[in-house]
């Protein structure tokens, strides 16, 4: 099954992420509330894009259950995911105005772009293949940190949103989804974007830690110096 084989592929690459310390700081109530606040407004920028792939993969898409199954994802994503994160900046004071004054990080941005481009190359199977890592990890950390949760109120909250039932009930969907698109003569490309799609997760958590953005600093101005 395409699913089989993609999650031992990226098994490496998910248990970094599972180690990552932004996860080991928010399950230990470490983690910097600014590091916290900067990822929910990157993750905010993150699902507006999610959704909208989901629309234009089914937007592709002749066949009835893709089209259904996109239409019905995109539309509990704004009335759970989104509506979920309202709550959160609610809790922590983050306005409209400050989320439009922050655009997508370069991390962000190339995730996003990424999955764009696998919707361009390999149609709807590599929208769906492009946007499963996401439902599929975020489902195993809520699970591997629902065992001991957060002594952080908020951080607890955001291991709850992962370990709830209709949140697996909506990752088995797009398990099941990935499976029927795949066929021998896609397999390897859905693989490779399944792939990338694991590696700017692993990457996301690092751009909050690092508070990333795109201002030209000594360090990133030097590498491009000794590169050209
Ligand atoms: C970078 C990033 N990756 C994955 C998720 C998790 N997520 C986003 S949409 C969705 C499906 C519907 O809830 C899930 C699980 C996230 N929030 N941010």
């Amino acid at each position: 099954m395409f699913t089989d084989q993609a999650h031992a592929q990226t098994q490496a690459l998910w248990d970094a992420s599972k180690r990552h310390p932004f996860i080991t700081q928010l399950q230990a109530g470490t983690l910097p509330a600014a590091t916290f606040r900067y990822y929910l407004i990157q993750d905010h920028h993150y699902l507006h894009e999610f959704g909208k792939l989901h629309d234009l993969a089914a937007d592709q898409s002749h066949d009835p259950r893709v089209v259904n199954q996109l239409r019905a994802g995109a539309a509990s994503l704004r009335d759970g995911e989104i509506a979920v994160r309202q709550t959160f900046f609610d809790r922590l004071n983050i306005t409209p105005a400050e989320v439009a004054a922050v655009t997508a990080a370069p991390t962000c941005y190339a995730y996003i772009s990424h999955i764009y481009r696998a919707l361009l190359t390999a149609g709807p199977a590599g929208a769906v293949a492009g946007l499963l890592p996401c439902y599929w990890l975020y489902a195993e950390i809520g699970q591997a940190l629902a065992g001991t949760g957060s002594p952080v109120p908020i951080y607890q909250s955001w291991i709850d949103t992962y370990n709830a039932d209709d949140y697996t009930g909506a990752m088995h969907d797009q398990l099941a989804l990935a499976n029927y698109v795949a066929t021998p003569a896609n397999t390897d490309a859905l693989l490779a974007i399944f792939k990338k799609s694991s590696w700017y997760e692993l990457q996301f958590w690092q751009m909050a830690l690092d508070q990333e953005d795109w201002s030209i600093t000594d360090a990133n101005a030097a590498s491009a110096f000794s590169r050209h």
